[in-house]
C-alpha cells in the first residue's frame, strides 16, 4: 500500500518536472546526453553514470525502483552530472539549478 503511494508520488513529480511548462530549462534533461551530437567526446570520461528524466521515466514504468529514495537518487544524479560537466555560470548549468529548484519544491510537498 505504502509502496504504491510512494510510486504514485514519484510519477506525479516526474510528469510535472518533464512538463512543457518548464521547457525553457528542462529540455536538456529529458533525454540521454548525446556526446556525439553535442560534440563533447569527454562526457563519458567525466560522467561515470549518465542519467536523464526520460531514462528515469522508463525505469519507473519498468518497476526498476524499489523505493522512492532510489528514484530520488537518480533524479539527483541528473542534476549533479549537469553541475559537474557544465561550469557554474554556463547556460545549461543555470538550467539545471532552475529545474533543481522546481524539483525540490515538488519533492518537499
Ligand atoms: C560544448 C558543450 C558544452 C555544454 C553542453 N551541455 C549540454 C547538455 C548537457 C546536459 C546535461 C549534462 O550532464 C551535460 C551536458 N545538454 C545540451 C543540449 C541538449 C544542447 C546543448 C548543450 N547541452 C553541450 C556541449
Amino acid at each position: 500500500k505504502k509502496y504504491q503511494q510512494e510510486l504514485r508520488f514519484c510519477e506525479s513529480v516526474l510528469s510535472e518536472i518533464m512538463s512543457k511548462k518548464y521547457i525553457k530549462f528542462n529540455w536538456c534533461f529529458l533525454q540521454p546526453v548525446d556526446p556525439v551530437a553535442l560534440n563533447i567526446p569527454t562526457y563519458l570520461k567525466i560522467i561515470k553514470k549518465p542519467m536523464d528524466f526520460g531514462t528515469i521515466e522508463k525505469n519507473l514504468k519498468a518497476g526498476q525502483y524499489q523505493t522512492a529514495k532510489d528514484f530520488y537518487n537518480d533524479c539527483m544524479l541528473v542534476f549533479h552530472n549537469c553541475y559537474k560537466f557544465n561550469p557554474e555560470g554556463d547556460e545549461v548549468n543555470r538550467m539545471g539549478h532552475q529545474l533543481n529548484e522546481v524539483f525540490d519544491k515538488l519533492w518537499s510537498e
